[in-house]
């Protein structure tokens, strides 16, 4: 019989015990929302003035030019999850500030965190982008219009996942009891369980990062990818394969599926925003979907679970994936 998402999820609440009622009705709308975006992906060029492609002619907070489909996605998570009753906020990689739940609508006592559509340079060339969420628990008395009731390290993450939209649109979700993937269904709109208990492998032979920066990199990170490069000559003993789709959700997802390891690290060039990618929207959700799975997520020095945010959009050097090459890159570090 197939299991959907629905029916996973109520198994996660009556049988298990792991998740209430209001965190499965928000994951149930999380998923609705991406549907959505699958479906204004999928319209590509369609519409004249090259439909959802392209850029959308305004800059997020961070400074970077959105495209016209981050600008979308963030509207369809906004509408889609506001009204739900789960959340006492939201907050966004498109957004500067949180974003109050109205009034007229019930409150409740989640916190969404989301970067709606990663890998936006990928959009216009038809490759792979997806969408990372994450849900934190409201602090009892702590304003969800504000910063701090945000800040909390990922620890804290009661639940996590992402989609890709890719071939087949792929929903990716942790609760806390392991890692499950999910297909869309597009004739029956729903979501199916395809994969259970995702593990990924401790040993690896494939790497992903992007080499371009590599005159950039901080030594611990060099002398471990001359490393790989070396392959069979060298220390490794082996040959190494190197992947970048430079699509967060789609490197991540291919080491949910056969190992390996995704560094996206500090470089000299990106070392006063203290590193590319997002604490709160992009590492705090893989690394706890990556640990569920057995895998490892570290800064270099630090779990990157572990790390206390200092502002929302907080960024951090990523190193995660298949647990005994994470590991050896920190040791690196002299960590
Ligand atoms: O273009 P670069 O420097 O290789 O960076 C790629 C990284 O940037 C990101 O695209 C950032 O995500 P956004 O598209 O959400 O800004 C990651 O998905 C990806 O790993
Ligand atoms: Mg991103
Ligand atoms: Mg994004």
């Amino acid at each position: 019989m197939r299991r959907t998402l629905s029916r996973y999820l109520i198994e996660e609440q009556r049988e298990k015990g792991k998740i209430n009622a209001d965190l499965r009705l928000l994951i149930e709308v999380v998923a609705r929302a991406c549907k959505s975006i699958a479906v204004a992906i999928g319209k590509g060029a369609i519409g004249g003035e090259g439909g959802v492609l392209g850029e959308a002619g305004s800059d997020n907070v961070q400074g970077e030019a959105q495209k016209k489909l981050d600008v979308i996605s963030n509207e369809i998570f906004l509408e889609a999850n506001e009204w739900g009753g789960h959340l006492a906020g939201m907050a966004s990689e498109e957004m500067e500030l949180p974003h109050a739940i109205p009034n007229r609508y019930p409150q409740g006592e989640y916190l969404l965190l989301f970067d709606p559509l990663d890998g936006s340079s990928n959009i216009d060339i038809n490759v792979s982008v997806g969408t990372i969420f994450s849900v934190l628990r409201c602090p009892e008395g702590a304003d969800p219009t504000a910063d701090t009731a945000f800040l909390q390290p990922g620890t804290k993450q009661v639940a996590a996942g992402y989609a890709v939209y890719g071939p087949t649109t792929l929903l990716v979700l942790t609760v806390g009891d392991g890692v499950a993937c999910f297909t869309l269904d597009r004739e029956q709109g729903s979501f199916v369980l395809t994969q259970e208990h995702l593990r990924i492998p401790e040993d690896t032979k494939e790497f992903a990062i992007n080499m371009s920066n590599l005159r950039h990199w901080e030594p611990p990170v060099r002398r471990y990818v001359e490393e790989l490069l070396a392959g069979k000559e060298g220390p490794r003993g082996k040959d190494f394969n190197m992947r970048w789709v430079a699509s967060m959700v789609a490197d991540v997802h291919r080491i949910m599926t056969r190992g390996g390891i995704f560094m996206y690290p500090l470089d000299a060039k990106i070392k006063d925003k203290g590193g590319k990618l997002r604490l709160m929207y992009e590492a705090n959700p893989m690394s706890f979907i990556v640990e569920q799975a057995g895998g490892a997520a570290s800064t270099g020095r630090q779990r990157i679970l572990e790390v206390q945010p200092n502002g929302l959009h907080m960024r951090v050097p990523v190193i995660l994936g298949s647990k005994n090459e994470v590991e050896l890159v920190t040791s690196y570090h002299g960590t």
